[in-house]
């Protein structure tokens, strides 16, 4: 069902010394921060050959990575995204089959304007997963 990695997303600190790093340490390419106040991160996208890494930083109040950086006060992975067809048919596989659903279980558009869904990282060998659908 899944197909292709489209993102791993690292919670940050400090966006500005993390861009620093991918961009001068690295030498990758990096875009301006983003933010996606519907999710309550602002993003720096590293697009690499293969896929792309995520930079993210919280945003506004009640950010979903607030908790995180509190338990990784250096920042960590935070999730990874992998690319399906079709992201209802998924979600209802993945429900069938007993895994959590995040939120209210309705695809949000995501950095890439394309739905994406959460899954409960307890599900899936303490990885926090993203869906997108492309
Ligand atoms: C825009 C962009 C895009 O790409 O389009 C994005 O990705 S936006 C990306 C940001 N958006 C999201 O993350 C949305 C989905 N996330 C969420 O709903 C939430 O962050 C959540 C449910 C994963 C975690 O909620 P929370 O911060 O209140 O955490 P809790 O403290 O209750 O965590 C419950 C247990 O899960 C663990 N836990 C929490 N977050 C993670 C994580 N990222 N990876 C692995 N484990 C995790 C905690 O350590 C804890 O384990 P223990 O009990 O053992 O200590
Ligand atoms: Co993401």
């Amino acid at each position: 069902m899944i197909g292709r990695l489209n993102h791993v997303a690292i919670a940050v600190p400090d966006l500005e010394a993390a861009t620093i790093i991918y961009r001068e340490t690295l030498g990758a390419k990096v875009s301006p921060p983003q933010d996606e106040p519907e999710n309550g991160v602002t993003v720096v996208f590293v697009e690499l050959d293969n896929t792309k890494i995520e930079l993210l930083h919280p945003l506004g109040e009640n950010s979903p990575i607030e908790g995180f950086l509190k338990k990784n006060a250096s920042g960590g992975i935070h999730h990874v995204c992998y690319e399906v067809e079709d992201i209802i048919a998924a979600r209802d596989r993945l429900k069938s089959k007993g895994a959590r659903i995040l939120g209210d279980g309705e695809p949000k558009i995501g950095a890439h304007k394309k739905p994406v869904l959460f899954l409960h990282p307890k599900d899936f060998s303490g990885t926090l997963v993203e869906l997108e659908q492309v």
